[in-house]
């Protein structure tokens, strides 16, 4: 049976992540194009989509997200003129979502700003683990535009499955906020899931304890968490869950943020390479979200 396209005939990806767009695409049945960029000697963008059609799927994620933002506006403009009345952005990763509230005088709540800013642009959202911590569903962000806010979980555990997980694998989420993931990943293998306790005094000072008596001793690990940036929350949770005598200790990260430095640290830390999603293109990409958010845009979309 053909899947639900939500009667949009297009995908519009952007070069850095154009082999995801393409995939989108793929799995929808629908064309792909991908917008021409030119960055004049000032630093100013400028975006081309020469393919004009009225409900189009716009697909690109807002890590390093500063001229993302200005360029997915600009991306919108140019749809509307040439007579767009639909524009759903898939954004995997959505930017500025950390910074949900004011933490101490003078910041800002960037989520609301962002979201503001999209809702103008854009008439519907599909995210991939949005950092939906004190705001909890993606209508508090993009309100009154439908939206979707998927769970990185299931690839997870699809991949689990398909290499053979062990058994007695005990799921493990640095932090409360990370229990939804855990669930998502440890209910469908039928595993055992535990969340630790984080704390943060800095960007990179991070300390992850686990609960004394979590059933790890002798048993592999699979640490699962929504971001990986600095590393320093994987890091100290892995230590954690070795002084709890975990027999092996193996990491997902939904979004990989991370750059060389910390990819030589997950070596350094005897953890090998950690596996993530391909909604930030990284050398750690061995999931594809293709088909989870396909299916979503057809449910978005439903009559
Ligand atoms: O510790 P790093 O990798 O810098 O940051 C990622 C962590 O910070 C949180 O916001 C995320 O949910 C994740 O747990």
């Amino acid at each position: 049976m053909a899947r639900n396209t939500g009667n949009y005939t297009a995908v519009y990806g952007f070069p850095e992540s154009a082999d995801a767009a393409r995939r989108l695409a793929q799995a929808l049945e629908i064309p792909c194009h991908i917008a021409e960029l030119h960055r004049f000697p000032d630093g100013e963008s400028l975006v081309r989509l020469p393919e004009p059609v009225e409900r189009a799927i716009v697909y690109r994620s807002l890590d390093r997200p500063n001229d993302k933002l200005v360029e997915l506006t600009l991306a919108a403009s140019v749809l509307r003129r040439q007579g767009a009345t639909d524009l759903c952005l898939v954004a995997p990763y959505m930017a500025y979502m950390r910074q949900d509230a004011i933490f101490r005088p003078g910041e800002p709540v960037s989520q609301t700003v962002v979201g503001d800013w999209l809702g103008r642009c854009f008439d519907r959202f599909v995210c991939v683990e949005p950092h939906l911590h004190r705001t909890h569903t993606l209508d508090e962000v993009f309100v009154g535009r439908p939206s979707a806010a998927l769970s990185g979980g299931t690839p997870i555990a699809e991949h689990l499955r398909a290499n053979g997980v062990a058994s007695g694998t005990v799921i493990v989420g640095p932090d409360e906020e990370s229990a939804p993931l855990v669930e998502a990943v440890a209910g469908p293998l039928g595993l055992t899931g535990i969340v630790g306790r984080k704390e943060r005094r800095g960007d990179r000072d991070v300390t992850v304890a686990l609960p004394p008596d979590a059933p790890i001793h002798g048993r592999p690990v699979v640490i699962v968490d929504d971001v990986i940036s600095s590393g320093e929350t994987i890091f100290s949770c892995a230590r954690a869950a070795r002084v709890l005598g975990a027999s092996r200790v193996q990491v997902y990260g939904v979004h990989a943020l991370f750059g060389d430095i910390v990819a030589e640290r997950f070596v350094a830390e005897g953890l090998g390479s950690p596996l993530s999603c391909d909604g930030v293109p990284h050398p750690s990409n061995a999931l594809s979200l293709s088909g989870l958010l396909a299916d979503a845009i057809g449910s978005l979309c439903a009559p």
